[in-house]
């Protein structure tokens, strides 16, 4: 059985060959454009008709489109996965991925709790499903109807064929579905995660959310449809709403556990090789030591320092650090920027009937990654 994320620091090579697959898909970007389209269509539809969305299902809608259409060249509607088939399957991978496995803690007999508990049946039930949607998404590549443009599974498929050695030995079938599963995994719940709590966020600041507003209305004009890329450069206040977004909800909250691999010390405890370590991301980013008033969101504090979130600065670490960093790291900023500049310069947004800003929780679901546990409702009005 292959399994999602790989724990080990120890796969140099193979991480290499990894993150130049991601980035082989990374420049078919232009998926993004259509996919925002369609969200605003189908958003305007609520708007006029005055009834909430439901935007955790939107931003999980547009992220699952837009990496099926750029990673496997594919919608995966008409696929053995129907939507909420599909939703649940991610949904159900991640609090697996999250779960405590007593196999992880006692390697020998860990097993027998996890069949006990349960875990191992719902475990094998969500990988079965997924790798009958990878078979299907094989059989699709094969028949080839795409005018001949290769994408990164025909990329895969190729590579398999010819026998290429990557890394410890030749690509087989599994470590296709093994890269698939991380990419399917890694891309989809993070990217909609943010945009879902930093929408909740700037309705529970109306000063920040005025200003964001003005700061992207300004910027695009009354009559623009397309925000370009150029237009994103100068949203400088969306990028430090997105970046304390990330500080209070870092979507994969103790990033990817690393092994040890020599005996180091730190803090005068000695670490032992085999030890899997965690990084808590969340803490780091609600440290008092380190942010002052730290449960405040502020996207000001952002203003007068360079504090970027791309690994180099280790007080806000959404995507990691290091060799195992986020391959993602561009593709999803750069949806989670153009998600929500959509979605704040087309609309006003209003809490439904009877809602004031007190009743918008925060609490949060459970798993590898941590997104809001209730979905946010809010009403459209069309800007
Ligand atoms: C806002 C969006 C995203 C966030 C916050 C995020 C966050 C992360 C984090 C924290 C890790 C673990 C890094 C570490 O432990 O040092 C990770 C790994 C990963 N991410 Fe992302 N990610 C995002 C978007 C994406 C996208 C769009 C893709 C693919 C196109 C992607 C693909 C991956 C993959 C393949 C890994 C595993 C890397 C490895 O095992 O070495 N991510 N991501």
């Amino acid at each position: 059985m292959y399994s999602g994320f790989s724990t080990s620091e120890k796969c140099g090579e193979h991480r290499v060959n990894k993150t130049s697959c991601v980035l082989y898909f990374l420049a078919s970007f232009s998926f993004v454009q259509t996919e925002i389209k369609r969200l605003i269509d189908s958003v305007a539809e609520s708007a006029s008709s005055k009834s909430p969305v439901n935007l955790s299902e939107k931003f999980l809608a547009l992220t699952v489109s837009v990496i099926c259409k750029a990673a496997f060249g594919l919608s995966f509607q008409g696929t053995v996965l129907n939507n909420d088939r599909f939703n649940k399957l991610v949904r159900e991978a991640f609090m697996f991925l999250g779960s405590f496995s007593a196999s992880d803690f006692f390697p020998n007999g860990g097993w027998i709790i996890d069949r006990l508990t349960g875990l191992q049946g719902w475990r094998e039930r969500s990988v079965r499903d997924l790798d009958d949607f990878y078979e299907q998404m094989f059989d699709l590549h094969k028949q080839g109807n795409k005018n001949g443009v290769e994408d990164f599974v025909d990329l895969l498929l190729r590579l398999e064929k010819e026998e290429t050695v990557l890394g410890y030995g030749k690509l087989t079938r599994n470590h296709i579905k093994a890269i698939l599963m991380n990419v399917l995994l890694g891309a989809i719940n993070t990217s909609a995660i943010t945009m879902t709590w930093a929408m909740a966020e700037l309705m529970r600041n109306p000063r920040a959310m005025n200003k964001v507003q003005t700061e992207i209305r300004n910027q695009m004009g009354n009559n623009r449809s397309v925000i370009t890329l150029d237009d994103i450069d100068q949203l400088h206040y969306l990028k430090m709403v997105i970046k304390e977004t990330w500080r209070l909800h870092p979507p994969a909250p103790l990033l990817v556990p690393r092994e040890v691999i020599s005996e180091f010390e730190i803090n005068g405890y000695k670490i032992q090789p085999k030890t899997l370590l965690h990084v808590n991301a969340w803490a780091i980013g609600r440290d008092p030591d380190t942010w002052k008033d730290p449960e405040v969101f502020f996207p000001e504090r952002f203003m007068d320092n360079d504090i970027d979130a791309k690994g180099q600065n280790f007080e806000l670490l959404p995507f990691g650090s290091g060799r195992r960093i986020c391959p993602g790291m561009y593709m999803g900023t750069t949806m989670v920027e153009f998600g929500l500049a959509n979605m704040l310069y087309q609309f006003d947004w209003k809490l439904p009937e009877g809602m004031v800003v007190e009743d918008i929780d925060m609490e949060e679901a459970p798993g590898l990654t941590v997104g809001k546990k209730n979905e946010l409702l809010l009403v459209p009005v069309k800007y």
